[in-house]
């Protein structure tokens, strides 16, 4: 069982200058057990105060046993022993590290930052990486922790808190597992998720503006900042240099990493290639419906060592998955992948609610995506527009409420450039009126060819879709992809999942 003696960690902490003081702390004492919920606090354990914190918390984590708390301010009215810090999220993320015996030493680490194809290429990495190692993986979508059915369980974060993530990380380890691949968001570093983390392989994938408001990023700036600890927090790097903010990313990753370790990739004719030193071209040989095709070129010598240069199928549609492709096969070599492991997991390969195609007999070919913000749908649809000049592209969707207010305008900017019929719906609406935000998102369809409709209940929108669309059509289903619940006034009501919906209605139509 995993202990920690409190000499231990003052000592980390001071390392860190964390450490503010402490009351009534034995250096000799140790943990059996680390918690931030008081509810699930157990005899000899060690509670941290964090967050939306209230006071009547700590002397309920008393009730349940806890021997010492780790806070920013000091409760003197609870008599326990207490270690105060100046950053209690900071502090939790190292002493979590610690608690578990920093399992991720233990570990071949991949992590992917970026504002799309996180998921996309977490999923391509692993696919590839199973044919040699055993792979963990901390996705939005699923955290896989072992190679049993009951060590893969829903994720509710991209990136979850500190002591949930190493708890996760030494369960990858105890269940003997070598490798892991995660998603880090810049919630994960604007939260100190992750502070003390430092990864094998680190991805830059894009930046574009997102997750900015009221209770994500105030600024751009910020959003890119944190973004950006990936760069300084990765032994080795992969920027995609097609990427906005190049020199930005590029100069960041410079600072700690040398670099010959840092690899650039870039489409051929990108602007880029002049002026910056790229490692790797990728051109697209075949980018339709049926075949998404690459030809990848080492243009700098640590490049070729790497020994990948050649053609690869990539199994999903949409040119933007080039490069998540591309991304994925240099990190994959970083690790030891061989390039016919590649080959074989990037071709073959389904990821939940990303891309999944539905046939129907009488109408069109349904999409489930997880398109939601300006960037992906108007990657996905001016795709689909590209590939069905000719016939009608069809899109479901909405926007979550209570945040992201600003992706409401560009999912409008999308859809008027390249959709021909919106049914505007319910995208977890939480404490807002669906409608009003379809009415915003209606609002900047600046396309009066767009057949604009708005149907609330999200199944019923979605079969209205598929009925109307005619064979050649394609029809999208954005935004949600296999989410199995809808947030309506902060409860996680139960919904079939557009995938699922989908699959069953296809079979009948
Ligand atoms: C803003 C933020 O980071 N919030 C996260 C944070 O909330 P919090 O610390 O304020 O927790 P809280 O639920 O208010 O409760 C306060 C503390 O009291 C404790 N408590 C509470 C009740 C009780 O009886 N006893 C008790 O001890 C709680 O365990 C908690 O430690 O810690 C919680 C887990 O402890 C997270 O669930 C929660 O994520 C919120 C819900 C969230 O959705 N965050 C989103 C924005 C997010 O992080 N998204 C990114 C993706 C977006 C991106 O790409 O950037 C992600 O990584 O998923
Ligand atoms: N490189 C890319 N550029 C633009 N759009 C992309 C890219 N990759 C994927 N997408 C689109 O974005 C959607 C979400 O992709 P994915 O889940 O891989 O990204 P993510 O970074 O994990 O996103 P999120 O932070 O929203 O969970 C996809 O369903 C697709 O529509």
């Amino acid at each position: 069982m995993a202990n920690l003696i409190n000499g231990e960690i003052l000592q980390l902490l001071s390392e860190h200058n964390l450490l503010v003081k402490t009351s009534n702390l034995d250096l000799t004492a140790s943990y059996t057990g680390i918690t931030y919920n008081s509810r699930t606090a157990e005899s000899g354990s060690l509670f941290f105060c964090k967050g939306n914190f209230k006071p009547e918390y700590l002397k309920d984590a008393k009730n349940h046993g806890a021997s010492a708390y780790v806070s920013e301010v000091e409760y003197a009215d609870v008599e326990l022993p207490a270690i105060i810090v100046n950053n209690v999220q900071k502090t939790m993320s190292l002493i979590s590290a610690a608690f578990f015996g920093f399992p991720q030493n233990k570990l071949t680490t991949i992590a992917y930052t970026g504002t799309k194809g996180k998921t996309t290429s977490s999923y391509f990495t692993k696919n590839i990486l199973d044919h040699q190692y055993s792979v963990g993986l901390f996705s939005t979508i699923d955290t896989i922790v072992g190679k049993s059915a009951d060590d893969k369980f829903k994720s509710s974060l991209t990136t979850p808190e500190s002591l949930d993530l190493f708890t996760n990380m030494n369960q990858v380890v105890n269940n003997g597992l070598d490798h892991l691949v995660m998603e880090v968001s810049s919630q994960a570093y604007k939260k100190n998720r992750v502070y003390g983390l430092h990864y094998d392989v680190g991805v830059f994938l894009n930046i574009s503006p997102d997750h900015i408001g009221r209770n994500e990023h105030p600024t751009f700036a910020d959003y890119l900042h944190c973004k950006e600890q990936l760069l300084v927090n990765s032994s080795k790097v992969v920027i995609n240099a097609d990427g906005s903010h190049l020199l930005d990313t590029y100069m960041t990753a410079k600072a700690t990493t040398q670099p010959e370790d840092i690899y650039l990739f870039a489409k051929k004719g990108s602007e880029q290639i002049n002026d910056f030193p790229i490692d790797f071209v990728y051109e697209t040989l075949s980018d339709t419906l049926e075949q998404n095709k690459i030809n990848l070129n080492a243009v700098s010598d640590k490049a070729n060592a790497l020994s990948i240069a050649g053609e690869y199928e990539i199994g999903l549609p949409g040119d933007y998955n080039e490069s998540n492709a591309v991304a994925t096969a240099i990190a994959s070599a970083l690790v030891g992948a061989t390039q016919e492991n590649i080959k074989l997991g990037l071709s073959r390969i389904v990821i939940p609610g990303r891309m999944e195609h539905f046939a129907t007999k009488g109408h069109g070919t349904v999409y489930v995506d997880y398109a939601h913000n300006y960037a992906s749908m108007d990657s996905v649809l001016s795709f689909l527009k590209s590939q069905n000049p000719d016939s009608k592209v069809f899109v479901v969707t909405g926007s979550a409420g209570d945040k992201g207010i600003d992706r409401r305008p560009g999912l409008g900017k999308a859809i008027g450039a390249s959709a021909d019929v919106a049914i505007l719906t319910s995208d977890d609406p939480g404490y807002e009126n669906p409608k009003d935000i379809a009415d915003t998102i209606a609002d900047n369809i600046n396309n009066d060819a767009v057949n604009v409709r708005y149907i609330e209940d999200r199944k019923e929108a979605i079969l209205t879709a598929i009925n109307e669309s005619n064979v050649g059509d394609v029809v999208l289903i954005a935004g949600k992809g296999r989410d199995p619940y809808q947030k309506i006034n902060g409860v996680d009501t139960s919904y079939d999942g557009d995938a699922q919906i989908v699959a069953t209605y296809s079979k009948e139509v």
